[in-house]
């Protein structure tokens, strides 16, 4: 076993929060059209990288209840491997700080700063298009972790448009519940005629989630944690839950009302980005390389 202090390469794996969600219909396959906005938190994973010669691919941290060839870090890396042919490999390291099944994207974001990272520790030069298209077959989420842009997003969620939004902090509650985005979109209960909107950006009035009322109803533990935010600032669920979120002007609000929460609620606070903290990590190596 070794530590993330061998890798070469450490790049975060940023949160994402959905601050509405849609739900417009659902398509013959089963999957839905939505409309949403997705804006980064300066809050994530972080992943380690170490290139190997004899094209292996090997995560080194476990997470309980995921095995390594399920998990969206190894499939990635494998997924990329693939369409580039390269016959070199990876030890990779995850220090796992998101929750799972959080509606934050932990896994896709941590498959979105695999597809990043090795694109560059094995030099391949893909560009962003190309990863984007390769994440999206790993699920709907990762193609806006690889652009790295807050982005208004509409189909199935892959159709993205950046926008650029304030930048409050927000307190992001965690109740200690994994929900399942399959679970919440098969629900026979779930709204699906939201009409759409027109504009890409945030609706007049801040718009809804419409997978918010199935969750509170189906994870009490969500419907206790909305209530119990809602007493300091209005309060919404991310992506199909479980976490929930309110925003402030600057972060000592956002910390004092997160102080006033049960420790059966834990919490955190973060800042929403326009720009992914990957990004501007990558942006930063980019510099040192031609410096
Ligand atoms: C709810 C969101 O988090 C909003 O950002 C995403 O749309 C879900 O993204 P994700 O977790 O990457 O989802 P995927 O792994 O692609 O799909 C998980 C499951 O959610 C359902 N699903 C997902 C996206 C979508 N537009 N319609 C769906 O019905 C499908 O049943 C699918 O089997
Ligand atoms: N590296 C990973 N990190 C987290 N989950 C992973 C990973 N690889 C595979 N998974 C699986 O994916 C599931 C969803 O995890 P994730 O943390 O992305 O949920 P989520 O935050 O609800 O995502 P989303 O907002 O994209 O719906 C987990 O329950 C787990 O079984």
């Amino acid at each position: 076993m070794t530590d993330m202090h061998e890798a070469t390469l450490i790049l975060p794996a940023p949160a994402k929060l959905n601050l509405f969600l849609h739900i417009l219909g659902r398509r013959p396959d089963g999957y839905h059209e939505l409309q949403t906005v997705f804006q980064f938190l300066d809050h994530g994973d972080e992943l380690g990288f170490r290139r190997r010669d004899d094209g292996e691919i090997r995560l080194h941290s476990d997470i309980p209840g995921v095995p390594h060839d399920s998990n969206l870090i190894v499939r990635a890396a494998r997924r990329l491997q693939e369409e580039c042919g390269t016959g070199l490999g990876a030890d990779i390291w995850l220090d796992k700080r998101l929750p799972m099944g959080g509606g934050i994207g932990g896994g896709s974001s941590d498959a979105a700063t695999t597809l990043l990272g090795l694109d560059h520790l094995w030099q391949l030069g893909l560009g962003v298009e190309r990863l984007a298209a390769l994440g999206l077959e790993l699920g709907a989420d990762v193609p806006v972790f690889v652009r790295g842009h807050a982005a208004f997003a509409g189909g199935v969620g892959e159709r993205l448009v950046p926008v650029t939004l304030e930048e409050p902090w927000f307190l992001v509650a965690v109740p200690q519940v994994s929900v399942s985005t399959a679970e919440i979109f098969s629900a026979p209960e779930l709204t699906r005629d939201t009409p759409a909107i027109r504009v890409c950006g945030l609706p007049e009035g801040g718009g809804h989630n419409d997978c918010q009322p199935v969750v509170e109803q189906r994870y009490p533990e969500v419907r206790n944690a909305l209530n119990l935010l809602n007493k300091f600032v209005p309060a919404r669920m991310t992506g199909t839950g479980a976490c929930v979120f309110g925003s402030f002007p600057n972060r000592d609000d956002a910390d004092k009302v997160s102080r006033q929460l049960p420790a059966t609620l834990p919490s955190f606070v973060a800042q929403g980005r326009n720009i992914s903290m990957l990004h501007r990590r990558l942006e930063t190596l980019a510099q040192e390389v031609s410096a």
